[in-house]
């Protein structure tokens, strides 16, 4: 369907790295000089999180639950073993803490040799352990920090000795990018302090993060007689409540080690610290779900199930990739009706969408028929994949899973962002249609990539759809940290102007007539392309 030779298609950089984690309190040391080691680890930049804590013999907690929440998220996970706990799901039996010296000799060993990009701490028992753990972090750079300060096992036993309180404070959280207490620990570390409420829960963060860490969630889990676990997040200057639901279940042991674990392996991805803690949360709310009926142990508090996915076909970890916003830049969304009109076929209008420049494109296919709807998704898949691009199904979640999909976009009235993640997983794609703050901010909650918002202008694609204008497209960009494409009547005459709108956030437009009702998709593709770089130039 190529109507002239194309150009040579402009290839996006991927996802920018981690960065912005490296804590402006901890000294960089110098790269390591090792030349074969450093060319491989540009070329596989493998997410590793280091866990320095306790091993729990009943696998639920400790460093095995670390071990497990990295592997189910898809970073490797290397591990300092401070304590050797005797437990299982009745209560801790027995303790020994492992000497100090072996324990620096660890850190020394994966810390000089392997990179580690996010350190995260569990259990440390003894002040001399923490002491030990901030001079090795001082010593080798990491990006990121995510301190648990594990005082207390979920049976209520004691895991560190009481000095280590002033050690916590006064050495490690000056260190640390997130600090994550549950409301017993929170209220330790504030001197006995008592935490009722979610205003107890405010206050409580801001104390602890005048001890210098950059983040501070307050977990309030064990709060009692609230339908919902809600989390409070500070970041020196705004709070976020994080809300999940209740889930009744007794397997809720390592639930605190989880989240952590599962923080720091998406700070290893790359994830913004918000977005991390969000999607943790998500984690350990479907890992517990899935696990609510599960028996293992003859005591109160059960481990639970942190590779539940592997149960949800198809879960494929190897091949997750992770979402550039830079992809939103041309959004191409097909239409079946005006293929047809055109006497194309969907392949042939993604594959033309694709040679004029599309970085992105959606199925969006109203009325065909679920087998043949699945058979021009897997051609389309073939044709994305093989050209860097990705696809997304408009709707039917059922048809990504079956043509291993990039991912997935829902509106308002289809199945909501937060069910089609559980079905889909971490590594796919998931954006939401949003006309209004408030439906930006659920979007995030629920695990969304990124946000249509529209429609910008009149459309006759979609029937009744409300116009929001520049104001509205402003005020939904502004409400949200995700990145957002824009939508609705836009075309060659009005899309620099949507794109000059300068908000950072506002990272390209999707188009469905001005490329698609059109006789030629390629060279409707090309020109719009060349008028969205041409305003990308200027700015
Ligand atoms: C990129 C993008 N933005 C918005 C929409 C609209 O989705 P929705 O509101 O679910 O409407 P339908 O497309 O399903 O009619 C979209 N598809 N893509
Ligand atoms: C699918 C869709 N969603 C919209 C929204 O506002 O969420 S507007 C729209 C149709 C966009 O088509 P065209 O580019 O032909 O105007
Ligand atoms: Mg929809």
């Amino acid at each position: 369907m190529s109507c002239s030779p194309p150009p040579p298609i402009l290839r996006l950089h991927p996802p920018s790295s981690i960065s912005s984690f490296s804590s402006p309190r901890r000294p960089h040391l110098s790269p390591r000089t090792c030349p074969w080691r450093l060319a491989a680890a540009r070329e596989m930049p493998w997410p590793h999180v280091l866990t320095v804590a306790g091993s729990d013999s009943s696998a639920g907690a400790g460093i095995q639950a670390d071990v497990k929440a990295c592997a189910a998220l898809g970073a490797y996970c290397s591990s300092v073993i401070t304590a050797v706990t005797a437990q299982n799901t009745a209560g801790v039996q027995g303790v020994h803490l492992v000497p100090e010296e072996l324990i620096r000799e660890q850190l020394q060993s994966v810390l000089s040799d392997m990179s580690v990009d996010v350190v995260k701490t569990g259990m440390l028992p003894s002040a001399g352990i923490i002491k030990i753990l901030c001079e090795s972090l001082q010593k080798f750079s990491v990006k990121a920090l995510v301190v648990d300060p594990v005082m207390v096992s979920t049976s209520g036993d004691s895991l560190s000795d009481p000095s280590t309180l002033t050690y916590y404070r006064d050495e490690l959280f000056a260190m640390a990018d997130i600090v994550t207490p549950n409301v017993k620990e929170a209220s330790k570390l504030l001197g006995g302090v008592s935490l009722h409420t979610i205003a107890d829960m405010r206050d409580a963060a801001e104390s602890i993060y005048k001890f210098g860490p950059r983040y501070v969630l307050v977990k309030g889990g064990d709060m009692p007689d609230s339908s919902e676990a809600i989390d409070v997040f500070y970041d020196g200057k705004e709070f976020v409540e994080f809300r999940g639901h209740r889930i009744k279940t007794h397997n809720t042991h390592g639930t605190g080690c989880t989240l952590a674990s599962s923080i720091a392996a998406e700070l290893a991805k790359g994830s913004s610290m918000l977005n991390a803690v969000q999607v943790a949360k998500n984690f350990v709310e479907s890992a517990l779900h899935h696990s609510k009926d599960l028996v293992i142990g003859n005591g109160p508090q059960g481990p639970f199930d942190h590779l539940f996915r592997l149960k949800c076909p198809p879960y494929n970890i190897g091949s997750e990739r992770r979402f550039n916003p830079d992809s939103l830049f041309l959004y191409a969304v097909t239409d079946s009706r005006m293929n047809k009109r055109w006497g194309h076929s969907i392949e042939d209008a993604v594959k033309a969408a694709i040679e004029g420049g599309a970085t992105i494109v959606q199925l969006r296919e109203k009325d065909i028929e679920s087998r043949a709807f699945l058979e021009a998704a897997k051609a389309c898949m073939d044709i994305c994949r093989s050209s860097g691009v990705p696809l997304l199904i408009n709707d039917r979640v059922d048809i990504a899973l079956a043509c291993n999909a990039d991912g997935v976009h829902v509106g308002q009235s289809d199945i909501s962002a937060r069910e089609v993640r559980e079905l889909l997983g971490p590594g796919k794609i998931i954006g939401v249609s949003c006309k209004t703050p408030a439906q930006a901010e659920q979007a995030w909650r629920d695990g969304a990539d990124y946000l249509g918002c529209g429609g910008v202008f009149p459309t006759t694609t979609k029937a009744n759809n409300p116009t929001l204008g520049f104001e509205g497209l402003k005020a939904v960009c502004l409400a949200s940290k995700l990145p957002v494409v824009a939508i609705g009547g836009i075309n060659a005459t009005n899309a620099g102007s949507v794109m000059e709108l300068g908000v950072p956030n506002l990272k390209g437009v999707a188009v469905v007539s001005a490329l698609f009702d059109r006789e030629c998709v390629s060279t409707e593709t090309r020109n719009l392309r060349s008028i969205l770089t041409s305003v990308r130039c200027l700015a």
